[in-house]
């Protein structure tokens, strides 16, 4: 047999059916047959391997992940010796098979191998084709003239030698904020002439133009010339105010200023510009997102960002960190991967910004020790050999902070420190030094909606933090004098604004209801307000969510479940179907089928896992269906909407119970108010009554058609579950089983009573019900004004208060039909 005879080995079918799949759609965005590109023999680690992305939201994933994957290569057998060879394309190559040869270090570029197809598209929207398979951009304006860079710099720019993720043009995922918007919209940039006082570089400002950024939000416009400047900054705005970009644009005017000077690579101590705390890993991927569509406009290079993230493997992301000019973290994740070793510690220790976004949450999420750690060996001194070692690699790069083409920064003083880093060097990683008296020459940049107001007050003085933790407020204060602010002088507050966290175009309005009348009272509020283009309820467990998603699909609405019990896939299908576009076309509301997810306008339905970061576009709407447990947690729940200047209402529904807590909730959220002081904080919204009482049938049908549903899957559960107990037993099971607690009073009995007799509720019963519910949903309800009745397509408040000629907001109207001529 001659030795070179060959064969190709049969790929499983699943993986053949994907393969297929993925042609089709190549094959549909780009109806050019592809140029063939000839194979041959690579070696399987220069494959064109690409990450299969991670999704955003993990907590509680569990199992094998990290993949990278590789298309259009032939696994090919050797009979003789039974070896395997690859043929394909190297990753090197420009291009195969007309895909853009991804690059390798990608972390967030592709979901298509995340798994079937039919179960969950990725991301992208249902519109737009997957940018995944899109051409590498092209760059224009390559001729454009650049007056403040030498020569070497723009050389530099244009070279192409990155091997880490570089910033590239953001995919329409989870996180499409108005950046992606922006970015979509094409055509002509935005006028920035309002950026000018900022003296920015011109990189920098077609970036913002494109992404038609036409002025600097407060925060940027107070925070980007401090930190230009040099000082370590910690600033409050409120939420959606852009406060990513008022520490994004130093970052990466730093990173186009130092992009002359030569970088080695990370084994000989190149240190990343900037690292991120970020509490949660959605965050980081957001903050990710809104990263790479400023630094990748197209015109020049922009930084590598790594994002280190649970759900990756630690080896890959030690990988993805070698060649970071910007790193994005997670405290858990990122300890972990610092403390494996490999002079990552020491690159970082040469960063020149060190931010920490949202702080008051990273403590809440329980990464405090971890933070802390992170903070200590940011400051170490490693052992050092006589011969110097690590301790000058801690000192790498910060020379070149210099800002000199705009004249901002004056030079850091490199090792500067060294003899007091010394003094902490106590050598394993595990070890926690305190490095108070250590001044680093990195700035630190700090920024949250929430901040305490004590602590601001003792920072700005800078008194000495408390040595213990009893409060969360007292835990921000030692977190942050761990962040070893230079002693210099002390760090410069910008609160934007002193007296709100809450944007200015949110109105806050709230509803008082009876406890057991929410539910009636949420679907009352959703079908009047039938054109908001996405709404997120808020609740405070996973067993609401539960209950109140199947409830409000069953009117027809299309209401989407999230929480952290839910298993990741159905996680992330909920955010992509929420944050898909949706086209709210008056008149087009359908009439939904009792039973079914509506197809209308999305809501969301969540616990407060969706309360921070999630940067979702035209949120207009946010619900809080239960009194949030903190202050905080309000504000940035309500943060979800009236983002980037745009309006939003919250609406707070409060049940008898829960006022002492609202008023405690006002008087934090709006103590030095305006309005506070008036005597009046949140608005009341009085939803008449004969409306609410019209839709009671039909909600109280869903209701009880969505709890039979809830009891029958629980009693096949419990079912389930007593079956395998009793087998295993060797006991026969049967009716006494079913029986059990049958009778019995106390603690939840009528709750259980009323559970038996929903899972005694035969299959045609259910049907009668949804039947029934059809029926009443397909029953016009009079609202009291002429020719315009509630469906289960809801009426538009705004648009009959502007038929009326009303003024005043819309308040009135709710609370005051009678004007409108309500019929009973
Ligand atoms: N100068 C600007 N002009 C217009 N839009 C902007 C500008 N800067 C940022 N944005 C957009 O505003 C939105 C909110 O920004 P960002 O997420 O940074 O807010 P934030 O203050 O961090 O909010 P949160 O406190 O809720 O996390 C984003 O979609 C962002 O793209």
């Amino acid at each position: 047999m001659a030795a070179s005879e060959t064969k190709k080995r049969p790929l499983p079918a699943k993986v053949a059916a994907m393969k297929a799949r993925k042609k089709r759609k190549l094959d549909g965005n780009n109806p050019t047959p592809p140029t063939k590109v000839p194979k041959s023999k690579v070696k399987a680690d220069a494959l064109a391997w690409r990450d299969v992305s991670m999704p955003d939201h993990m907590d509680d994933y569990e199992g094998f992940l990290g993949l990278e994957e590789v298309e259009d290569v032939e696994v090919v057998r050797d009979g003789t010796t039974g070896g395997i060879s690859f043929h394909g394309t190297a990753a090197t190559d420009s291009k195969s098979n007309g895909r853009s040869v991804p690059e390798p270090l990608d972390g967030h570029s592709d979901l298509a191998g995340y798994g079937d197809e039919d179960e969950w598209g990725g991301f992208g929207s249902d519109d737009e084709p997957s940018k995944t398979t899109s051409k590498p951009k092209e760059r224009v304006e390559k001729s454009k003239p650049q007056p403040d860079k030498p020569e070497a710099k723009r050389k530099r720019t244009d070279s192409t030698n990155v091997s880490t993720k570089k910033s590239k043009t953001p995919s329409n995922g989870l996180f499409k904020g108005l950046t992606d918007q922006a970015a979509d919209e094409g055509g002509e940039g935005a006028d920035i002439s309002a950026w000018r006082s900022l003296s920015l570089s011109p990189d920098t400002l077609s970036s913002l133009s494109k992404l038609k950024f036409s002025k600097p939000t407060p925060i940027q416009q107070q925070a980007i010339p401090e930190i230009l400047a040099g000082h370590d900054v910690i600033g409050k705005a409120s939420t959606g105010s852009g406060k990513t970009l008022a520490f994004g644009i130093p970052i990466l005017e730093t990173f186009l200023e130092n992009r002359g000077a030569t970088h080695p690579s990370a084994s000989e101590g190149k240190s990343p510009i900037a690292l991120i705390l970020s509490p949660t890993r959605e965050l980081a991927h957001q903050l990710d997102k809104h990263l790479t569509a400023l630094c990748s406009n197209g015109t020049f290079e922009g930084p590598s960002i790594a994002t280190l993230t649970g759900g990756l493997s630690v080896q890959k992301q030690q990988r993805l960190l070698k060649n970071a000019d910007i790193v994005i973290g997670t405290p858990g994740r990122l300890w972990e991967v610092i403390s494996e070793g490999q002079g990552i510690m020491s690159a970082l220790q040469g960063i020149q910004f060190l931010v920490v976004d949202e702080a008051d949450r990273l403590l809440s999420e329980g990464h405090f020790k971890e933070v802390e750690e992170i903070l200590n060996a940011l400051d170490r001194k490693e052992e050092t050999n006589d011969d110097g070692g690590d301790s000058e690699v801690a000192n790498n790069n910060r020379g070149s902070a210099n800002r000199t083409p705009l004249g901002r920064k004056e030079a850091t003083k490199g090792g500067g420190g060294d003899s007091e880093l010394a003094n902490n060097n106590r050598g394993a990683a595990d070890r926690i030094p305190s490095n108070n008296n250590v001044s680093p020459t990195r700035q630190t940049l700090v920024f949250s909606a929430t901040f305490d107001k004590s602590l601001q007050h003792k920072l700005a003085t800078k008194s000495k933090p408390a040595s213990t933790l009893p409060s969360n407020a007292a835990s921000l204060e030692h977190l942050l004098s761990k962040l070893n602010f230079r002693s210099s002088e002390k760090p410069k507050f910008i609160d934007v604004n002193p007296l709100k966290a809450l944007a200015t175009g949110l109105k806050e309005d709230l509803i008082e209801c009876g406890g057991t009348e929410k539910d009636l009272y949420l679907y009352t509020l959703l079908m009047l307000h039938p054109n908001v283009e996405r709404t997120l309820v808020f609740v405070n467990s996973m067993s609401a969510v539960k209950r109140l998603t199947p409830l409000l699909q069953h009117l027809g609405l299309n209401a989407l479940a999230l929480h952290s019990g839910m298993v990741q896939k159905a996680r992330m299908r909920s955010l992509e179907r929420f944050t898909a576009a949706t086209q709210i076309q008056q008149g087009q509301q359908q009439q939904q089928k009792g039973g079914e997810r509506g197809s209308g306008p999305p809501i969301l339905i969540a616990t407060d896992v969706a309360a921070r970061g999630l940067d979702v576009p035209n949120v207009q709407l946010v619900i809080h269906y239960h009194l949030p447990r903190a202050a905080d947690t309000y504000v940035h729940r309500s943060g979800r909407t009236a983002r980037a200047g745009q309006p939003g209402s919250s609406i707070l529904i409060c049940a008898p119970e829960e006022v002492a807590g609202v008023r405690r909730l006002v008087a934090k959220v709006h103590a030095s108010s305006h309005a506070a002081k008036q005597g009046f904080f949140i608005h009341t919204l009085d939803l008449d009554r004969r409306i609410v009482s019209r839709l009671k049938p039909r909600a109280t049908l869903a209701k009880r058609i969505a709890d039979t549903h809830l009891a029958q899957e629980k009693g096949r559960k419990q079912d389930d579950f007593i079956r395998a107990a009793a087998e295993e037993l060797g006991v026969e099971y049967g009716s006494d089983f079913e029986d059990e607690g049958k009778g019995k009073r106390g603690r939840g009995a009528g709750r259980k009573k009323k559970e038996r007799d929903a899972r005694g509720l035969s299959k045609a019963e259910v049907a009668g019900m949804k039947a029934e519910l059809r029926a009443l949903l397909a029953h016009r309800v009079n609202v009291g004004v002429s020719e315009r009745y509630l469906t289960s397509g809801g009426v538009d408040v705004d648009e009959l208060l502007r038929r009326q000629g009303t003024t005043g907001g819309g308040r009135e109207f709710l609370g005051n039909v009678q004007d409108l001529g309500l019929l009973e």
